[in-house]
């Protein structure tokens, strides 16, 4: 589904991205995890087409898409989750929402708006509220609906979790396993172990711009019970987390 081969980027004289490689298959949750300034952010820039690649590629469905621009990413089957969420602020939930759904209209139509509501009961009840007068999680899920009627093959999160309560957190992860059911491919970028652990069945572990280690499938256990590889990847705070 995508598959990412030395992958380079970064920012003026700084190289931070020092040559990715990585795949997910169709259906699959993979994590992406890392301490802070592990480049986890930057690699989802570069993903998205936002940050440019200095070197390597980017193939989605079989088509070379390292140099297509960002807005045209999601007619190759990408819908991207920034962490800041990027809603329009002003307008309506359902204005928010209509703008995906004529962005996806070359696609195959697998998400409706009932679907998004079923999916989020709460977006439905604030479909004539404006964006900026909801909850962090409330725009949380507006903004993975809007991402779904893009169309997507493969959705791509950026912390989806930060700064949101436990109880909306699982929701979302109980939507994420439903997508993934359906055969939606997902790379979720998620600092907390705990949660990247339950939502997904392998990982990359990143570290100064680069790959550095990899949870395979079923290995999540005996990752969080080494505490000297958590704390070495992830830092001490959540190695000690899991002693
Ligand atoms: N706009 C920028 N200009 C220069 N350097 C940047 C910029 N954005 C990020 N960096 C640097 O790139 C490195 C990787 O940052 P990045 O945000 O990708 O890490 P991260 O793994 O997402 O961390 P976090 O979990 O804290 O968001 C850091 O050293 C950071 O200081």
């Amino acid at each position: 589904m995508l598959s990412v081969k030395g992958l380079c980027a970064g920012y003026g004289a700084l190289t931070i991205l020092k040559g990715i490689d990585l795949g997910i298959g169709k259906g699959e949750v993979v994590g992406l995890v890392g301490a802070n300034g592990a480049g986890k952010t930057t690699l989802v820039r570069t993903l998205a087409g936002l940050l440019p690649a200095r070197d390597g590629e980017i193939r989605l469905g079989g088509k070379d898409i390292t140099r297509i621009p960002p807005h045209l990413r999601s007619g190759f089957g990408l819908a991207v989750v920034l962490e800041n969420r990027n809603l329009f602020g002003e307008l309506t939930v359902r204005e928010n929402l209509a703008l995906a759904e004529r962005a996806g209209r070359g696609r195959r139509r697998v998400f409706t708006l009932e679907r998004i509501v079923d999916l989020f009961p709460a977006v439905g009840e604030k479909l004539y509220v404006r964006c900026d007068l909801l909850s962090g999680g409330q725009q949380q899920q507006v903004a993975i609906g809007r991402a779904l009627l893009l169309q997507p093959d493969i959705m791509l999160m950026d912390e989806p979790s930060t700064g949101l309560a436990p109880k909306v957190v699982k929701d979302i992860l109980d939507v994420l396993g439903r997508l993934r059911a359906d055969g939606m491919s997902i790379i979720l970028v998620e600092q907390n172990i705990a949660i990247a652990s339950s939502a997904t069945s392998r990982a990359y572990v990143m570290a100064i711009g680069r790959v550095a280690h990899e949870i395979g499938e079923g290995d999540w256990p005996r990752f969080m019970a080494d505490e000297k590889l958590v704390s070495a990847y992830l830092g001490h705070h959540q190695g000690a987390a899991h002693q």
